[in-house]
């Protein structure tokens, strides 16, 4: 049984523009998907459902933690993978980077450590500990966040299109991980391939969720849409 999710009419404007407008999700499947166009809404979406960006009306509970209010409970709850790792690692070696979210939790320096220690073994990554990771590739930097994140034990992971700049062996192994992962997913993607055997998938469109159902009709439906629009030749509604 997941956590679930419980967002209510949410709307949100930044700058001046509708940004998110009246979003409701309910529901506690393994795997969500979303699809949209670029400037969509849908990184803000995972923000708001990792706490990280409020919104001005409706309501956000996750596992029925206010997460925008509840920090503590929404790290314990929500763990978010970014598409650039270098927007998420904020110290110079892996095992500080994997320490601080553990420490964030309140976990001792020793527990924290011991917690480092299993996460890179299970991941066979022994000999990264004490490793700097600037000179790591993007592809091994994601590995160290989604390290980051699992070794929390959030009952859900939301990923901002986190294999987009990698190539295929390491988004395939990437994928492979989460897919194992007991966690929740909610995995957006400009890829409707990697969702096609999700629980159902969300298609976000100007801030709403215009689709909303099973990967089988919602996927297909969305790329037949992108296929007619990218055939067209103007691009005056480029997002933006
Ligand atoms: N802090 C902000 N201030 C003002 N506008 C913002 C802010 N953050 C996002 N936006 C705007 O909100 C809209 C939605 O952005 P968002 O990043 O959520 O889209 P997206 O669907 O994730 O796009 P992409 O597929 O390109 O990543 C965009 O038009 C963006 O310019």
């Amino acid at each position: 049984m997941g956590v679930t999710l419980d967002i209510e009419n949410v709307s949100l404007t930044l700058d001046g523009r509708a940004i998110l407008r009246g979003v409701t999700l309910r529901g506690d499947e393994a795997r969500i998907g979303i699809v949209g166009r670029n400037g969509s809404g849908k990184s803000t979406l995972a923000r708001v459902i990792a706490g990280l960006q409020s919104v001005d009306t409706g309501r956000v509970r996750i596992g029925g933690i206010d997460v925008a209010r509840d920090r503590r409970g929404a790290i314990r709850t929500v763990g978010i993978l970014f598409q650039n790792p270098d927007h998420q690692i904020i110290f110079p070696t892996v095992d500080e980077e994997i320490a601080f979210g553990l420490r964030q939790l309140g976990q001792s320096k020793t527990e924290a450590a011991e917690g480092v220690r299993a996460i890179l073994a299970r991941f066979g990554k022994a000999h990264w500990a004490g490793a700097a990771i600037h000179p790591l590739s993007q592809g091994q930097k994601q590995l160290v966040c989604l390290m980051s994140i699992l070794a929390m034990r959030p009952a859900l992971i939301v990923l901002d299109e986190p294999l987009s700049g990698l190539d295929i062996p390491t988004r395939m192994q990437l994928m492979r991980y989460l897919d194992r992962a007991e966690a929740q997913l909610i995995h957006i993607s400009h890829d409707p391939e990697l969702l096609a055997g999700y629980d159902r998938a969300l298609w976000i469109t100007d801030g709403q969720i215009a689709e909303d159902g099973v990967p089988d009709r919602v996927l297909p439906a969305f790329t037949a849409e992108m296929q007619r629009l990218g055939g067209m030749d103007d691009i005056a509604d480029l997002a933006g």
